[in-house]
Order: structure tokens, then C-alpha cells, then sequence
């Protein structure tokens, strides 16, 4: 039976470190700000925003929640951006995807400033991600996040076999440079993949970010494989679930990261600690 990877518990322990960071930020007289921004009704964003909100309110961070309607336009949104982008009390903005198909994702990513990008999803950061130059750059939370299991539990990713299953911005194509500058040997893949059983099967490291639910079984698996699962999907009768089919994948995985209670709320952690740090940067300017 595979190890576990619990992604509450080591949340906590991350949040600890962070509050002691917020009380030293207090101390200067700053409070970490953040903005979230959602457009319409998505189910995976709205479960992120529920929890977010309940942890950001603990650990005492300035959250604001922008519910944006559907049928915003582009221009509409980009100058809300704009103004969290002018406003000093904001030090983080993300903006939630999916969007609604009037508005062009570019836009928006390359709309929010690089110093407030707290997804890493403008292409500046994006950039400095993939040539390894990521001093003050902010890094998509949802694969840092996932780097932190490897850290805590050991997890060697030099000259291993990763795979990635997914290219979204937000995980797929991140994760796979995070790997990549780890040293893994990384192969992405996507809905036009052939055979992707075949490959999945050679995966020392297995990351799926599809939104499929139970999509990955046993028998797509090599005994051993460390798992990670990003799906947050419903199966037939309404239960949050990932795209690891996890019961049968759990008997022949060496580590497996469970829905819940896995990488979603590492994804949580690491967007208060990075909306933290770029408080910190912001500060080490304007000290
Ligand atoms: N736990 C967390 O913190 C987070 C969870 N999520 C969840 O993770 C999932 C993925 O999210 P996101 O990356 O934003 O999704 P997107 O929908 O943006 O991307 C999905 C990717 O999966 C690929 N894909 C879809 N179906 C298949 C298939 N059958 N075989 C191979 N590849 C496939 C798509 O290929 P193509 O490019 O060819 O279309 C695409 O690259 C969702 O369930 C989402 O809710 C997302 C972010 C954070
Ligand atoms: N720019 C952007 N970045 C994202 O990272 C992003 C996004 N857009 N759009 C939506 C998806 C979805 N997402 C989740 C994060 C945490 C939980 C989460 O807290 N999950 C709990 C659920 C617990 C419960 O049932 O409430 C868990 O897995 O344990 C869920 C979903 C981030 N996303
Ligand atoms: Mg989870």
C-alpha cells in the first residue's frame, strides 16, 4: 500500500511558518493583501474560493473576493485589474479560471502586473520560470504546492521519469518546467497523446491535471509510482473526487496524494505564503 501524502497536515505545518511571518509584516505595520477574482459560477473555483476565504481569515491576511458576472466583458475586467494593479494595499491578484469564452485569457494574464501575479501566469514570470531565473518571481501556487510534498517526503526527482498529464497554464505546462528544472526527465501530455497508458506506465512520477474524473487506473500505472492527483471532479453521484482512480491505484503506488485533503489544500497554503512573500518583496523595495 502506498504512503499517504497528507496535504492537510502539511498545510498546517506550512501555515504555521507563515503566521509567524505575517506577525513580523504586522510588526512593519503591513498586512499581506490579496485579491481573488472569479467570473461566473465554475464548481472547482468556487470550492477554492469557500476554503481559501475560511484560511486566510485565520491566519489574519486582507482577502478580498471579487464575484464578477458572467457576462462581463474583457474590457470591464481588465480595468478592475487595473485598479487592484494601481492600489497599494494590494500585494497579490489572481484571477480564477476557467473564464467565459468572451474574454481572451491572454489578455487578462498579461493585463495583471508581474509584481502582483501571484499565479505566475503573466508571461514575464511564466518566462523567467523556464529559463530557471526565478529570483522574486511568483510561481503558479497549484505545482509549488506539489513540490513541497516532494520535499517533505523525500521525493528524489533527479534523472527520474516524469510525467505530466495535462498542459493547462495554471498546472500541466508550469509543473512540467518546475520538473524540468529539478532535473526530472519530463514528458507532457495532452488530449491529442497516443497511447497514453503506455507512457503513464513508464513514470517514476505521475502528475494529472486533466479534469476527469477516476480517469487513471491501476493498470496505467508502474508499481511504485509517486501519484499526484490535481483533479477536482464529481463521480456519478456528486462526491468530490480526482482523476486517480484512487482505491485500485493506492495498492501499486509508493506515495499518492488523496481527493480531498491532497494537493488542494497545498494549493490554498501556498497562495497565502506566496501573497505573504510578495509582501515581503514589496516591502524590501519600499524600506
Ligand atoms: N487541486 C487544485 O489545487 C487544482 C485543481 N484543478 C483541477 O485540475 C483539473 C485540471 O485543471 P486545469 O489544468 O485547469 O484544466 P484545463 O481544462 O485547463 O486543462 C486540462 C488539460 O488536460 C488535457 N486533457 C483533457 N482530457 C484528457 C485526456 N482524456 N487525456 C489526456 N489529456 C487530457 C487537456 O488537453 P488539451 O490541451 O489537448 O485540451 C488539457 O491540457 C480540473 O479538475 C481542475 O478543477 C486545477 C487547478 C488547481
Ligand atoms: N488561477 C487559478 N488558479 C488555481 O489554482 C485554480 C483556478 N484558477 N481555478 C480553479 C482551480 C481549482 N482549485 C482548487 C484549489 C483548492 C481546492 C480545495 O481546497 N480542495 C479541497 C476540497 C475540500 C472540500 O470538500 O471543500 C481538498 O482537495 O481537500 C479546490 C480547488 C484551484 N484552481
Ligand atoms: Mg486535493
Amino acid at each position: 500500500m502506498a504512503t499517504i501524502m497528507d496535504g492537510k497536515a502539511l498545510a498546517a505545518e506550512i501555515d504555521m511558518r507563515t503566521a509567524n511571518r505575517i506577525q513580523r509584516l504586522a510588526d512593519q505595520g503591513i498586512t499581506p493583501g490579496l485579491v481573488v477574482i472569479l467570473v461566473g459560477k465554475d464548481p472547482a473555483s468556487q470550492i477554492y474560493v469557500r476554503n481559501k476565504e475560511r484560511r486566510a481569515k485565520k491566519l489574519g491576511i486582507h482577502s478580498i473576493v471579487r464575484n464578477l458576472p458572467e457576462t462581463i466583458s474583457e474590457k470591464e475586467l481588465i480595468k478592475i485589474i487595473q485598479e487592484y494593479n494601481e492600489d497599494p494595499t494590494v500585494h497579490a491578484i489572481l484571477v480564477q479560471l476557467p473564464l467565459p469564452e468572451q474574454i481572451n485569457e491572454f489578455h487578462v494574464t498579461m493585463a495583471i502586473s508581474p509584481t502582483k501575479d501571484v499565479d505566475g501566469f503573466n508571461p514575464f514570470n511564466l518566462g523567467k520560470l523556464l529559463i530557471n531565473k526565478t529570483d522574486q518571481t511568483p510561481i503558479a501556487c497549484t505545482p509549488q504546492g506539489i513540490m513541497s510534498f516532494f520535499k517533505k517526503y523525500q521525493i528524489n526527482l533527479d534523472g527520474k521519469k516524469a510525467v505530466m498529464v495535462g498542459r493547462s497554464t495554471i498546472v500541466g505546462k508550469p509543473m512540467a518546467a518546475l520538473l524540468t528544472n529539478a532535473n526530472a526527465t519530463v514528458t507532457i501530455a495532452h488530449s491529442h497523446t497516443h497511447h497514453l497508458s503506455e507512457l503513464t506506465r513508464e513514470a517514476d512520477i505521475l502528475i494529472v491535471a486533466i479534469g476527469v474524473a477516476h480517469y487513471i487506473k491501476a493498470e496505467d500505472v508502474k508499481p511504485g509510482a509517486v501519484v499526484i492527483d490535481v483533479g477536482m471532479d464529481r463521480d456519478s453521484n456528486g462526491k468530490l473526487v480526482g482523476d486517480v482512480d484512487f482505491e485500485s491505484v493506492e495498492k501499486k503506488a509508493s506515495y499518492i496524494t488523496p481527493v480531498p485533503k491532497g494537493v488542494g489544500p497545498m494549493t490554498i497554503t501556498t497562495l497565502i505564503s506566496q501573497t505573504v512573500t510578495m509582501a515581503e518583496w514589496s516591502s524590501e523595495k519600499n524600506g
